[in-house]
């Protein structure tokens, strides 16, 4: 009876219109909301050319942008200086337009507040999607590497000294004769397990669990993204809560962090306490957890233990990834140059000799001194930084610049890092790798001592980005980067498999500019 009235009911024809009308709106409303969506990123918001476009349907162009973007970049850069007076150009990205604008703007962008031109909202929208699945970057994760960290690097090093060797002794394969050898995972584990060391302290640090989150959590964020970007626009807002595999895993790994990290900060917490109340004096750990622990006590409101968990994940996602690329590349410079590895020994010889060596507190000045290791990674990062562009920033508000070009809320804009690195009016030779390049003009001029460093940024070195939110990492990076190759030195000989097919190639992808994960050179264990 139930049955019959049913199947009565919905064949009534206005039943069965409604839902017709229905079951469209459910396929077509999406696809309808996407299009416009579409429709209105596709029309350019900003007046200059656009240069992957013509001839090419959208999808063609951003399958362009993908494999072209170094040659899309310099085809830009150098018309910067004859035809495109307005200092900008532009490309079809993967969903919107990306401006690029010349570095002559660089002072003028910088002076405006970070309410007009946004860093963390440009990341986020670059690396994960717009959607607040997880929060990129922090203000309070970069304020404490740029105080903490950087003063800390000198206490900090007799530790990572003394972890480099075991990673010497552990991740690298044992050569006692020439062989061929990857450089790739045997660099992202010894940096993995210094990183981890800076983070979360000796107590943890070489917890395989713990390894894996953090290893893990960088991949995954790339991952997540990329599966998020291949629902339409109209989807994404919904499959950001969860319903991607890649996001799933994040949270899970964040869930981890939490489960390590909170424990230890409640029982330093403990500790701290029970000391004070004792009159004793308490040891403070030195490390990223304590720092931000100490750090998020004192925002408003004060950021809880979980969010410091979280923080210590994020620190890793910026971390790892940019020093392997840079020491990887480091190392396969080293290799196709052999010339370059004696006068860096007796360079560090010599420097140990003056300050002591060994695990003393003059390791910061040691490490200061190496002026000419200092220079080979410049010029190695020049001729091959990690990303094509920096300074990524989402305009927030209107901005009229003085030449005219207007750049309205919404715009991406990126700076062409790798262009200015290889212009013949900023650099001499720019096409030749000239490793003591910067050792010289620090050599020759007082005043440039500073300014050509490895952690030095400027509108011609951009590489670690530009202004208020220049990389903060980089004092740390640039210390732990240069004992690594140091204790390579002190340690092996190296030498490319086939000198004449030349130092192993990078891989270009977009903006990234990565060295190649399964490259060999050779390496003999030195006598
Ligand atoms: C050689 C290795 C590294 C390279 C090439 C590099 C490069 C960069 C670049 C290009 C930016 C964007 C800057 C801008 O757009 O103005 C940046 C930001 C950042 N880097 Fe690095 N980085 C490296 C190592 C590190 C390390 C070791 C840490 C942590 C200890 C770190 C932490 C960060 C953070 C937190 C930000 C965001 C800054 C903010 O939120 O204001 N980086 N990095």
């Amino acid at each position: 009876m139930l049955v019959t009235t049913t199947v009565a009911f919905l064949a009534r024809p206005e039943v069965l219109g409604a839902a017709a009308i229905l079951a469209i709106a459910y396929f077509l409303l999406p696809w309808a909301i996407n299009y416009v969506q579409l429709q209105r990123l596709k029309k350019p918001a900003v007046d200059v050319p656009v240069l992957n476009l013509k001839g090419k349907s959208f999808d063609e162009a951003a399958e362009y942008y993908l494999y072209h973007f170094k040659e899309i970049l310099q085809q830009g850069y150098d018309r910067f200086k004859t035809v495109y007076k307005k200092g900008a150009f532009q490309v079809w990205g993967i969903d919107g337009y990306i401006v690029i604008v010349s570095p002559q703007y660089l002072e003028e962008l910088n002076a405006l507040g970070t309410d007009t031109l946004d860093f963390h909202s440009a990341s986020q929208k670059r690396i994960i999607g717009e959607y607040e699945w997880l929060r990129i970057a922090d203000e309070l994760e970069a304020h404490t590497i740029l105080t903490d960290l950087t003063r800390n690097i000198g206490n900090l090093l007799p530790n990572i000294h003394k972890e480099i060797e075991h990673a010497l002794a552990t991740e690298w394969p044992d050569c006692p004769e020439w062989r061929p050898v990857k450089v790739w995972p045997s660099m992202f584990r010894t940096m993995a397990l210094v990183i981890s060391l800076m983070i979360v302290g000796p107590e943890l640090s070489r917890d395989e669990y713990w390894l894996s989150t953090m290893i893990n959590f960088v991949e995954d964020v790339f991952v997540g993204g990329w599966q998020l970007k291949k629902y339409s626009l109209f989807m994404r807002p919904i499959v950001a809560r969860g319903l991607v595999p890649g996001i799933r895993s994040v949270w899970r790994h964040q869930e981890n962090a939490r489960r390590l990290i909170v424990p230890m900060i409640e029982r330093r917490r403990a500790e701290k306490a029970r000391a004070e109340a004792a009159g004793e004096d308490y040891v403070k750990p030195q490390d990223m957890v304590y720092w931000l622990a100490e750090g998020a006590a004192k925002t408003n409101p004060p950021r809880s233990d979980a969010n410091v968990a979280e923080l210590c994940l994020m620190m890793n996602f910026a971390a790892l990834h940019a020093a392997t690329v840079t020491l990887t590349n480091i190392v396969f410079d080293l290799a196709a140059r052999p010339e370059y590895i004696a006068p860096l020994r007796e360079e560090y010889a010599a420097a140990k000799a003056k300050y002591g060596g060994g695990l003393t507190e003059k390791q910061a000045i040691l490490v200061n001194s190496l002026s000419r290791l200092d220079s080979f990674m410049k010029e190695s990062q020049r001729m091959n930084p990690g990303t094509l562009t920096t300074f990524s920033r989402l305009v927030r508000r209107d901005i009229h610049l003085s030449s005219g070009l207007h750049l309205p809320a919404g715009t991406h804009i990126l700076v062409p890092a790798a262009m200015i690195s290889l212009d013949g009016d900023v650099y001499e030779d720019p096409l030749q790798f000239r490793g003591f390049r910067f050792h010289e003009q620090r050599a020759a001029a007082e005043d440039t001592m500073y300014a050509k460093q490895f952690t030095t940024t400027s509108p011609q070195q951009m590489h670690f980005g530009y202004g208020r939110q220049a990389c903060p990492g980089r004092f740390f990076a640039s210390a732990v980067i240069k004992c690594i190759t140091m204790h390579l030195l002190e340690e092996f000989d190296l030498k490319l498999v086939d000198p004449k097919a030349g130092r192993p190639q990078n891989a270009i992808k977009g903006a990234m500019n990565i060295p190649s994960e399964t490259a060999e050179i050779m390496m003999v264990r030195r006598q």
